[in-house]
């Protein structure tokens, strides 16, 4: 059996994606959460200096992204042809440049709070609303069962909801896909038992 070795903040953040893919998948994992006192030390040792990495039997992956591609490929949830996988990056891509448009590090509060006011208030709901669009009347983004495409819209939509309750109040179809991704059983218990972070 591979050994597998998450590297990441104690926090949701870029990680989160790949645990819930070990979480669906049952598949067991080192889930080793750096403090960010130790992170000046330990990222001269990363290649690309970058979080996440997953270490497979010693082989270093980086990008949150490539590793979840990796796992959805690995487990049956990457999209079951060429073409729904084009759909489903396509969709995670979507998402992935609206989460990377937040200044996470911005260490003027005042700056930063200005900046995530205006894309929580003024880009989210185009969003919002063109995933809503897209997913229609379907149970899933792509295709007739889930995909990490949907693993990432929960895992990405409870930061944004986190940071702005009100996004609950529209497109309602979106918020009922994010109930079906947390009732699935794995999900579920991955939700209850993960540790309790704010991002
Ligand atoms: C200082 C770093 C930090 O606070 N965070 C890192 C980035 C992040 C957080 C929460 N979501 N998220 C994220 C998730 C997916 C895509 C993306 F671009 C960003 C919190």
């Amino acid at each position: 059996m591979l050994n597998y070795k998450l590297t990441y903040f104690n926090m949701r953040g870029r990680g989160e994606i790949i645990r819930y893919l070990f979480a669906y998948s049952g598949i067991k994992y080192e889930d080793n959460r750096i403090e960010w006192a130790d992170w000046p030390n330990i990222k001269p040792t990363i290649p690309f200096g970058k979080v996440p990495i997953l270490e497979i039997d010693g082989v270093i992956i980086h990008q949150s992204l490539a590793i979840a591609r990796y796992l959805a490929k690995e487990n049956g949830v990457a999209g079951k042809t060429p073409l729904e996988q084009a759909l489903v990056d396509a969709i995670v891509d979507t998402i992935d440049d609206f989460m990377s448009m937040f200044p996470w590090a911005e260490k003027d509060h005042d700056v930063k709070k200005r900046a995530f006011n205006d894309l929580l208030t003024n880009v989210a709901p185009g969003l919002l609303q063109d995933l809503e669009n897209f997913l229609g009347n379907k149970n899933w983004l792509v295709g007739e069962s889930v995909t990490w495409a949907d693993f990432y819209w929960d895992v990405c939509s409870t930061t944004l909801l986190s940071l702005k309750s009100d996004l609950e109040d529209s497109n309602p179809k979106l918020w009922v896909l994010k109930r079906r991704v947390q009732a699935l059983p794995a999900v579920a218990a991955w939700i209850q038992q993960r540790p309790k972070t704010s991002l």
